[in-house]
């Protein structure tokens, strides 16, 4: 499988008032050409800036990004991305219809376009709301227009950032599926940040699992189910649960190293102040204290 995306040596440090964040540190890892990978780890670990990075949105600040060979630097054409605030990601002046068109309107001619929309609202389950505008919707529908733009552009890369967060139980499971057979049918590239181990395992083909802040690779999963997947029986396979068990594990190795890293940090510091305060009662500077025995 060709390398579509390939991300090596990424970083990112924000600079901000109270002084500089590094988000992510030294990320490296291939997509290949339809592949569908899913991105676990912590909360507020890197993953939006991840995805921010790849989409041209911001320039790493170390590190490359490359897609079909070339260097990302701004906001490529064959890209479509979900957020995940679906508030901020439509416009709200133009009506569902017409902002799940936005996107095509240089590309395709005014019928090829209306097709291409009324197949996509019909994917998400919204044809009813082709006319609505954003704010007459439910937040879960309006990330399923959000869904239903990306998927009506057909983009070589999707990427998408807890694209299912906002959405009840059951449509979550339908949207799921509707990508898995996109992304089959249009050979699409997808990249999915998750904060659910389930869905990472039923979506992905591979699983990234990354570390606390700044995020780095911990594992690097294939996922081995079969291609066709079924919300019911792919979910009470043994490999199924065999390998949530194990992105759990990993997660949970990653977060009780960060504690225990914060406890070390804790508990030097605490060391240093009685030291200091020690210091401070005994008016001595370095001599160490004679033995009282
Ligand atoms: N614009 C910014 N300026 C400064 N710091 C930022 C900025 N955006 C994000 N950060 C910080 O960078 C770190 C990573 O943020 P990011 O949103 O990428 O994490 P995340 O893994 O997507 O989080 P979550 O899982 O909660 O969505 C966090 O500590 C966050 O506070």
């Amino acid at each position: 499988m060709t390398a579509m995306l390939e991300v090596a040596g990424l970083g990112h440090t924000y600079q901000a008032k109270d002084g500089a964040h590094t988000a992510i540190a030294d990320l490296s890892f291939t997509v290949g050409t339809g592949e569908l990978v899913c991105v676990v780890g912590p909360s507020g670990c890197g993953k939006s800036t991840l995805l921010r990075t790849i989409s041209g949105l911001i320039s790493p600040t170390s590190g490359d990004v490359t897609l079909h060979g070339d260097a990302v630097r701004g906001v490529p054409d064959d890209l479509a991305v979900v957020f995940q605030d679906y508030s901020r990601s439509l416009f709200p002046w133009l009506s569902v219809q017409k902002n799940v068109e936005f996107p095509l309107r240089h590309s395709l001619r005014r019928r090829a376009r209306k097709a291409r929309v009324a197949e996509a609202l019909e994917w998400v389950g919204l044809t009813g709301a082709a006319r609505k505008y954003p704010w007459q919707l439910s937040g879960g529908m309006q990330q399923r227009v959000a869904i239903a733009r990306a998927l009506a552009y057909r983009p070589a890369l999707l990427l998408m950032d807890e694209p299912f967060a906002s959405v009840d139980a059951q449509t979550r499971f339908e949207l799921e599926d509707l990508l898995l057979r996109v992304r089959t049918e249009y050979d699409t590239t997808v990249l999915v940040v998750t904060h659910d181990i389930d869905e990472s395992v039923y979506l992905g083909d591979r699983i990234l699992v990354l570390s606390s802040s700044p995020a780095a690779v911990v594992a690097d999963l294939r996922v081995d189910l079969p291609a066709q997947r079924d919300q019911i029986t792919t979910r009470e396979s043994e490999s199924f649960v065999a390998l949530r068990g194990e992105v759990a594990r990993l997660l949970n190795v990653g977060r009780s190293s960060k504690e225990l890293r914060a406890q070390r940090h804790a508990d030097e510091r605490q060391a240093a102040r009685w030291a200091e305060a020690e210091r401070a009662e005994t008016g001595r500077i370095d001599v160490p204290r004679q033995s009282t025995r």
